[in-house]
C-alpha cells in the first residue's frame, strides 16, 4: 500500500491531535485567550516567519526540478511578499510597532521548531523538508476548521480573534494547504517502509515542536 500524507498524521496520533485542539486554539476560538498571550505568540510567530522563510529558500537550493524549484519560489514569495506584510499590519492592530518586532529576541521554541527544520532541510533532501514544514503547512489550516466545526466557537466580532481564524479558513491558505498535501503524497506514495519510518520520526518531532510553540504563547515564555 502506498504511504499518504494520512498515515503519517496517524503515525503520530496523540501529538498530531495535541497540537490541533490545544489549550491555546480552544482559547482563542471560544474568545478567552489572554491578549497579552496573543500578543506574545504574534511576535514570536512574526520571527518564525522569518525562519520559514529561510525555510523555503533552503527548498529552492535542495530542489532536483524546474517544478520544484518554481515552486519554492513561489512559497518563499507569498511569505516575504504578502504574509510578513500582512502579519506586520495585524500586529499594529494589536498595537505592536514593526519597530518592536524588529528587536524582538526569540523565544527559546521558537528557535528549537524553526532551527529544527533547517536543520532537518540541510541533512536530509528536500522530501525531509517538506515533512519538517508540514505540520506548520497543513496544521493550521485543520486548525481553522475544527474550531469551525466546535459549537464553542465564538466567530464575528464577539470574538477579537475572529480575523485570525478567518485567515486560516481563507480560500488561498486552505488551496495551498491541499497543494502541499498532494505534493507530499505523489512523494510519500514511492517510499520504503524504512524511509517513511524515518520521515514518521521527522514529522513527529516537528508535530511536537509546534504544541511547544502554543505552549510558549499561553505561558509567555522567552
Ligand atoms: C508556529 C506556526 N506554525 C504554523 C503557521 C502557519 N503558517 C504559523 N504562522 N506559525
Amino acid at each position: 500500500m502506498p504511504y499518504q500524507f494520512e498515515d503519517l498524521k496517524k503515525s503520530c496520533q496523540t501529538e498530531w491531535q495535541a497540537y490541533i485542539e490545544h489549550s491555546f486554539v480552544q482559547q482563542l476560538g471560544n474568545a478567552s485567550l489572554a491578549p497579552e498571550a496573543f500578543q506574545h505568540y504574534l511576535k514570536q510567530d512574526y520571527l518564525f516567519l522569518i525562519q520559514f522563510a529561510r525555510a523555503f529558500a533552503l527548498a529552492a537550493y535542495k530542489s532536483p526540478t524546474l517544478s520544484d524549484l518554481r515552486q519554492a519560489k513561489e512559497g518563499l514569495q507569498a511569505i516575504v511578499d504578502v504574509e510578513l506584510d500582512l502579519h506586520i499590519s495585524y500586529c499594529k492592530e494589536w498595537g505592536i510597532s514593526e519597530q518592536e518586532l524588529a528587536e524582538l529576541p526569540e523565544a527559546r521554541a521558537t528557535l528549537a521548531y524553526t532551527r529544527y527544520v533547517l536543520d532537518t532541510g540541510n541533512r536530509g533532501d528536500l522530501l525531509d523538508l517538506h515533512v519538517a514544514l508540514s505540520p506548520c503547512m497543513v496544521g493550521y489550516g485543520e486548525i481553522a476548521n475544527w474550531l469551525n466545526s466546535r459549537a464553542e466557537t465564538i466567530r464575528g466580532e464577539n470574538n477579537p480573534y475572529d480575523a485570525w481564524i478567518a485567515m486560516y479558513e481563507s480560500d488561498e491558505f486552505q488551496d495551498a494547504m491541499q497543494a502541499e498535501i498532494s505534493w507530499l503524497n505523489e512523494r510519500l506514495a514511492e517510499v520504503s517502509p524504512a524511509r517513511f519510518k524515518e520521515l514518521t520520526r521527522i514529522f513527529s518531532d516537528a508535530t511536537r515542536l509546534e504544541i511547544d510553540f502554543w505552549e510558549m504563547g499561553l505561558k509567555q515564555s522567552d
